[in-house]
């Protein structure tokens, strides 16, 4: 197929409350939401993962916005008619890195292909659930009492794990806390590289509480050290921020430096390697889960899909749209009775794109050239 229109559309959404991690505190969620047209007038939808700040990774909203532009869509262009989303990793491979941009770019490309093919991305990644349990992501609070009523509210709606961000001076008392308070709940701790080796015995004293996992303790880039502190402590150490591609996947569970991976999509640049580092985990015998960037229903909905593959056997961070937004540009996700979010069924991403509401909450749309 070939792409006929593009336009990357600069998006704002307000959130609830604000959402403290180690590295900061968002107010908004700022991103970029990409629109693909296909001379078959296919419509294809994405959302970037990158952040307004270079803060989780090293890139960021502007950055995306300009290497899309400049260095990616014109290689993807260059395909002509023979545009699929098996050719966009290749035709971007010389372009180093800029792992969210490409995903942007795979992802529209692939949502559109599965409309022309009327094929859900459930079926195509190989998913085996139809619901997904729900987990959801805590942030840092100013005050105990905050955090406990925060993990009540959202243990009543029924999410089946609560993820608590860490930092230091906000790690095993709140921990404690809450493991106090709601009992055996299925937790774990999000730390976003916030440690070194050298707290090593002060995150063992995390091992009493039977957390599910403690998620990039350390540096993205620093392996070795995950692997020092895995002998130091009983809780499995999970990676994100580490895990870029399925060849980072099996460098740090050969090198032991994970017992749990947190898969993203917009981290690793698309569904297609976030399938191939589900696979290289299942033949390893490590679990995976769908980690989130808070995403809106474009990027919600293909993630859901994603999270039912059969490696994805720990909740994600796959929460409701009301965890971050009173209004999404999809029709919301939901909770079900279980804790569960069904699976978006439609052909593509399988939902549709409000446009009024995104209308509303766009700064400026860009087109593109191609
Ligand atoms: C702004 S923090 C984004 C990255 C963070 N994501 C979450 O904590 C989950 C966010 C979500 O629920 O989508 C992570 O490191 O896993
Ligand atoms: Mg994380």
């Amino acid at each position: 197929m070939r792409i006929a229109h593009a336009e990357l559309r600069w998006v704002r959404m307000p959130l609830v409350a604000p959402f403290r991690t180690s590295f900061g505190t968002s107010y908004d969620r700022d991103t970029i939401v990409l629109r693909m047209v296909t001379d078959e007038g296919a419509e294809g939808w994405a959302e970037c993962g990158a952040e307004i700040d270079p803060l989780y990774s090293e890139e960021w909203l502007d950055g995306v916005d300009l290497v899309l532009r400049d260095h990616l869509l014109p290689r993807l262009v260059a395909l002509g008619d023979e545009v699929t989303a098996a050719r966009v990793k290749p035709a971007l491979e010389p372009v180093k890195r800029h792992f969210m941009a490409k995903h942007l770019l795979e992802t529209a490309v692939l949502d559109a292909e599965l409309k022309s093919a009327r094929m859900p991305f459930a079926t195509y990644l190989g998913s085996v659930r139809e619901r997904v349990p729900a987990g959801v992501s805590v942030g840092i609070m100013d005050a105990h009492a905050d955090l406990l009523a925060a993990v009540a509210g959202y243990l009543d709606a029924g999410y089946v794990r609560i993820k608590l961000k860490i930092e230091p001076g906000w790690d095993i008392e709140p921990v404690r806390l809450v493991r106090k308070e709601f009992g055996d709940i299925q937790l774990q701790v999000d730390a976003n590289t916030a440690y070194t080796l050298m707290d090593a015995q002060h995150l063992a004293r995390l091992d009493e509480f039977g957390l599910l996992l403690i998620e990039q303790p350390l540096r993205e880039d620093d392996l070795r050290g995950h692997a020092e502190l895995a002998r130091l402590i009983r809780t499995p150490v999970c990676l994100d921020e580490s895990i870029t591609s399925a060849r980072d996947a099996a460098t740090a569970i050969a090198m032991r430096a994970c017992s749990v991976i947190n898969v993203k999509p917009s981290r690793v640049g698309g569904y297609l390697e976030a399938r191939r580092i589900h696979d290289v985990a299942a033949a390893n015998g490590i679990p995976v889960w769908c980690g989130g960037m808070l995403e809106t229903g474009i990027g919600r909905a293909p993630n859901l899909a994603l999270a039912a593959l059969p490696g994805f056997v720990l909740p994600g961070d796959t929460s409701a749209s009301a965890r971050y937004y009173t209004q999404d540009i999809t029709a919301p996700f939901e909770l079900d009775a279980d804790g569960c979010i069904a699976v978006p069924g439609g052909p593509g991403i399988g939902v549709d794109v409000l446009n009024e509401v995104l209308a509303g909450f766009t700064d400026r749309v860009v087109p593109l050239s191609v």
